[in-house]
């Protein structure tokens, strides 16, 4: 951003005008989230950079507007036109403190303390400032992103402001998107300053580029609509091995996130114990028995299966560590290939790079943190920055890494990353990661019958499941969604995106 930054002035925009232009955006969302006089009185953080000189034009704006402005301006000292912004303010009767106390009864606080130029932990008095107003009840609207939060990886530097809003400038900031920062960012919003794509592409260009996946972008890459001409197995035809006496469900979890992908054929491998229960549960699937172990795991797939008849292969959901010959059998195979729960941690043993650098076909990994790091463990500069973490996976192996956490974010090997940026914490259950795996997998059998690029598939089945549990969480709150649940919103959710459904 300040390289994006930097080329606008050197074309000639006054630094003056941009933070002018910038500012009056971020006031007009300010009133008309709290308009005059729903809200009177409003404190405005100011830091010594330009992200206090934002708040300043701000406060000034607001004053004008009807509003009571208090500033908190802790650092007297600072960059010049933030410090002629404030004479300018002050002149205007505005009082300034250095202290956060007069601020705290205020409906509302903006705070522009820092933005992309924090540079190091925040400390002492600052801090406590920051600490004292994160114990108040009040809104808070940050200017770009909340103040104390690393630009990129989203850390917590010394301490952060728990904002309610961010206002981001120009550019979505990374950091504003890891797991880390979710706490402080509140809702999150673009605030557009005709940024001209040149400049964006000049800097951009040629690095390796982050996404956010959207819903247009997702429903895209749907297989809909489906050609009038066609047969099941055009459609896909997915083989999951999957389950044990002990993980029954998971099994069945897995089963019902790819029925609902619609892909054409389903077979399902699981121990034979687990048969007549999986049959009963989905009645279009073909499940397939297995030997199993004494422990009720699969011990070999059955001589009637031929991997290389299926279009593609999920494989992990329910195993248990006993079921790892199967997973050796999988990733031996040239079929392309979705690796989950026990199927990871069967790889993680047998050595993640190696195994995976002799694999010509699709690999797709679903690991939550704790299975990431058992396949690949972090470097130093990595456990603050899961989102470098998981490119490097990814170009290391060839897989696409998809990290399961709050905020998703898949890894594919040409280096690019996608984040899924809204999703619920009601997927925080046991279960919901299956119902991934099976859509997944659906769904990339369903374009690799098609003969379409299977990897955005990726990107829309983890939006797709997302949407599916927020909508299945506004039925039901948050409580409510169970994985059978989410995988029956799973269809629910899909008509208000797409126009085959109207
Ligand atoms: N292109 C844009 O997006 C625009 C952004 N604007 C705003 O400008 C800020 C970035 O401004 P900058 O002056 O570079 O940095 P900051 O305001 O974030 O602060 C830097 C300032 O603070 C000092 N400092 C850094 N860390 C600490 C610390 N821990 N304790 C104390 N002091 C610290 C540092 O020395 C600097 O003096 C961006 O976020 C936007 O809000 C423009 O207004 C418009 C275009
Ligand atoms: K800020």
């Amino acid at each position: 951003m300040s390289a994006i930054e930097g080329r606008l002035f050197a074309a000639g925009m006054p630094v003056a005008a941009l933070m002018e232009k910038v500012a009056q955006a971020i006031f007009k969302r300010v009133i008309a989230l709290y308009p005059h006089p729903r809200v009177r009185r409003i404190g405005v953080l100011v830091g010594p950079g330009h992200n206090g000189g934002d708040a300043l034009v701000v406060a000034r704006e607001l004053h004008f507007a009807g509003y009571e402005v208090l500033i908190y301006r802790p650092l007297s000292k600072g960059k010049e036109l933030t410090g002629q912004h404030g004479e300018y303010v002050a002149s205007l009767g505005v009082k300034f403190h250095d202290q956060i106390e007069p601020l705290l009864d205020c409906d509302l606080i903006v705070d522009g303390l820092f933005g992309f130029g924090l540079e190091r932990s925040i400390s002492g008095e600052i801090a406590e400032g920051i600490n004292r107003l994160n114990a108040q009840s009040q809104p808070v609207i940050s200017i770009d992103l909340p103040s104390g939060l690393h630009t990129d990886t989203g850390a917590v530097l010394g301490t952060a402001i728990q904002a309610n809003h961010t206002l981001c400038l120009g550019l979505w900031k990374l950091g504003l998107f890891q797991d880390q920062a979710l706490a402080y960012v509140g809702k999150a919003e673009l605030i557009d300053f005709d940024i001209p794509l040149a400049d964006i592409q000049a800097v951009l260009g040629d690095r390796h580029p982050i996404h956010r996946i959207t819903s247009t972008v997702a429903i895209a890459h749907l297989p809909l609509p489906r050609p009038q001409l066609t047969h099941k197995y055009k459609e896909g035809h997915l083989l999951a091995i999957c389950g044990s006496q002990r993980y029954m469900g998971a099994a069945l979890l897995c089963g019902l996130g790819a029925k609902a992908s619609g892909v054409g054929m389903l077979t399902i491998a699981v121990p034979n114990s687990l048969k007549p229960y999986m049959s009963q549960q989905l009645a279009d699937a073909l499940v397939v028995g297995c030997p199993e172990t004494a422990s009720g795991a699969i011990a070999h797939l059955p001589d009637s299966i031929d991997l290389s008849s299926f279009g593609a292969i999920a494989c992990g959901c329910g195993l248990t560590l006993d079921g790892m010959g199967v997973v050796q059998a999988v990733l031996e195979s040239d079929r392309p290939l979705i690796l989950d729960a026990d199927g990871l941690n069967a790889l993680a043993q047998l050595g993640t790079i190696p195994t995976l650098c002799q694999r010509q076909a699709f690999t797709l990994l679903t690991p939550h943190p704790g299975e990431f790091k058992r396949l690949f463990p972090p470097d130093q500069d990595e456990s603050e920055d899961l989102v470098r973490a998981v490119r490097r996976a990814s170009e290391q192996t060839g897989a696409v890494v998809m990290l399961k956490q709050a905020r998703t974010a898949i890894g594919y090997p040409d280096g690019s990353v996608w984040i899924n940026p809204e999703s619920t914490p009601a997927l925080a259950r046991g279960g919901s990661g299956d119902v991934l795996t099976g859509l997944s997998s659906g769904l990339i059998a369903q374009a690799i019958a098609r003969k379409i690029p299977v990897e955005p598939l990726v990107q829309t089945a983890v939006w797709w499941h997302a949407q599916a549990a927020i909508s299945a969480a506004l039925a039901r709150t948050e409580l409510g969604v169970d994985a059978v649940t989410l995988s029956e919103f799973l269809l629910q959710v899909l008509p208000q995106f797409t126009r085959s459904g109207n």
